[in-house]
């Protein structure tokens, strides 16, 4: 039997094997490669904790029912069981061995599934059901074996980690970001510096990232907005080597701790948002998360999602609550000394942070009135897996890249006019597209007006967004221009939530390929992934991995079609548009 507090109840064994199962019922466990784990050693849990704490830990198998009481006492909400330092040491490992398996590139990112959790425990205390620092041992692991100049620690749990926040506030080389229930200091671990102006420490400063939500009851519009707005400009800047996620689930919906509204599928979205980074190397930690079905649910859609497969957009999603809004103007008033991409507040709210209208039905009261078991909410909708990743139509004489399926040329009709027909149309006919959001560089070329125009003759419920953002001058101003892509085109293609994007990039736009493949990395979050990118290039045509599903390119003033069709469509949708 184990001795814990009544908080602790909730951190059971089932955690991890209901994600288990949802994760081998989806099909998706089949998809991935399995990890071994292994204990962590003395010298890697010395990376963060002292000596003294890993000794007093090491007493606990032998130490009788009483003992393990008495030990506990000296620390806040944590049980102990004479098979918790096991545990706490495998928990350790696994994340070291995914930190591994990522940073030599075995795999792209992943997710390790462990309890006890660890964002909490500090170098000689255990805290919150943490007992050693899972995350932040990984981070200085990942900075000591492969050299990691710059780690980023995104921790969505519903909690504080303030165990992190202690281990690198005064680290600028790790960037902390937390949201976490605070509700003005009158929520566990009720600190003081868990609010938004904990910046961080000497050379740390700026490098702690706290937002505080002071009300229950937040929502998918809430979360998509505080990372539009606060992170992941600042996530963009800092331009990690490695992202490390203290995913923790308790922020979903039905948990008991977190008393949020957000639904499982919003973690689809804060995943994808995140895979931009670092090259992609991306290594999920579990954390907290109680009610056992939302946890699986949210599980998976992160696994889906890290899998590559894209997501539909979260329902009726609209601008954050009051109550958010000032959180994100005070974080960001905080910060703003510390990081160039920052947008007048004031222009800010007006463009694109509108306040939802008061939420019904989530209203915190009722939230709160209603039990964890009562709340219910739809299951996250079924999501298209690609049996096709990327397929290429190209000019004779070009290799195919690896990994990619070849096409055949005669698919690709020769003259643009007749092509953006062709494949305007396909959408379009095909249901498929409601509104398409145009994003264009320079100006409005003639080829694509005639595109639209072709394509709004065709069907009357189009409705065209178009955005005109001129490009960079090179790469210059490239933080000028992603905080106009994070600030401005996400938030309103999110809420715009068209039925593709055609992104449009000209000869003479002088935009780097960094910055391109960002923005169609980016916006391949919307319209389920289907995008139509009108770009000119030189020399033989090809891409590879291209996050999206159209190229239309120039070559020789004919227009060719290679046409990448990347985890959005079914073997049939892909043979009915070529
Ligand atoms: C890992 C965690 O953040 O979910 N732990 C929460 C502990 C709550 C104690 N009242
Ligand atoms: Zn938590």
């Amino acid at each position: 039997s184990r001795f814990c507090s009544p908080a602790c109840k909730i951190e059971v064994p089932e955690r991890l094997t209901v994600s288990h199962e949802a994760l081998v019922r989806t099909g998706l466990a089949a998809r991935c490669v399995s990890i071994a784990v292994r204990e962590a050693t003395d010298e890697e849990i010395l990376l963060v904790h002292s000596e003294e704490y890993l000794e007093a830990v090491k007493k606990t198998p032998y130490m009788t029912l009483e003992d393990l009481m008495a030990f506990t006492q000296q620390y806040g909400d944590v049980y102990f069981h004479p098979n918790i330092y096991h545990c706490a040491k495998l928990a350790v490992g696994a994340t070291l061995q995914l930190v591994d398996s990522v940073m030599t590139g075995r795999v792209r990112n992943g997710i390790a599934l462990v309890r006890p959790p660890g964002h909490h425990s500090q170098k000689s205390a255990a805290s919150g059901f943490c007992i050693f620092n899972n995350v932040a041992i990984g981070a200085r692991y990942a900075m000591q074996k492969y050299g990691a100049k710059r780690v980023l620690i995104v921790d969505w749990d519903v909690h504080h980690g303030q165990g992190v926040q202690y281990c690198f506030e005064d680290d600028p080389n790790v960037l902390y970001f937390s949201w976490h229930r605070y509700e003005h200091q009158n929520f566990w671990p009720n600190l003081r510096e868990s609010d938004y102006d904990s910046v961080g420490k000497e050379k740390g400063a700026g490098f702690n990232i706290n937002v505080p939500w002071n009300k229950v009851g937040m929502e998918n519009s809430d979360y998509l907005a505080v990372f539009f707005h606060v992170l992941l400009p600042v996530a963009y800047e800092f331009c990690p080597d490695l992202v490390l996620v203290s995913a923790g689930f308790d922020s979903a919906i039905g948990d008991p701790e977190g008393k949020m509204c957000a639904t499982p599928d919003i973690f689809a979205h804060l995943t994808h948002l995140l895979m931009n980074l670092a090259g992609g190397k991306l290594c999920a930690v579990l954390e907290g998360g109680y009610n056992l079905t939302s946890l699986a649910q949210s599980v998976c859609q992160t696994v889906q999602t890290l899998l590559g497969d894209p997501a539909p957009l979260p329902a009726d999603l609209g601008g954050p609550c009051e109550s958010v809004l000032k959180s994100i103007h005070c974080v960001r008033s905080a910060h703003k000394q510390y990081w160039s991409s920052d947008l007048p507040a004031s222009e800010l709210s007006a463009k694109s942070l509108k306040v939802a209208e008061q939420k019904t039905g989530n209203e915190p009261e009722a939230q709160e009135q209603r039990s964890p078991e009562e709340i219910v909410w739809p299951e996250p909708p079924k999501r298209l897996c690609p049996p096709v990743r990327t397929a290429v139509a190209l000019p004779e004489g070009v290799a195919c890249p690896d990994a990619c399926k070849r096409c055949s040329s005669a698919e690709a009709p020769s003259s643009l006019y007749s092509l953006s027909l062709h494949v305007l149309c396909e959408c379009v006919c095909a249901g498929s597209v409601c509104r398409i959001t145009v994003s264009l560089y320079i100006l409005v070329c003639v080829i694509v007006c005639r595109a639209v125009h072709v394509l709004i003759c065709v069907c009357v419920c189009v409705c065209v967004c178009v955005c005109v953002c001129l490009a960079p001058q090179g790469c210059s101003d490239v933080a000028g221009f992603m905080q106009a892509v994070l600030g401005l085109l996400l938030p309103l293609g999110y809420e715009y939530n068209p039925g593709l994007v055609l992104l449009v990039r000209m000869p003479g736009s002088g935009v780097c390929e960094s910055v391109w493949q960002q923005l169609a990395g980016l916006l391949q979050g919307l319209a389920q992934g289907h995008t139509l990118v009108l770009m000119q290039v030189r020399g033989p045509v090809w891409v590879k991995y291209s996050p999206v599903n159209w190229w239309m390119c120039i070559q020789d003033q004919n227009w060719q079609l290679c046409k990448c069709t990347n985890s959005c469509y079914q073997q049939a949708e892909y043979i009915r548009y070529s």
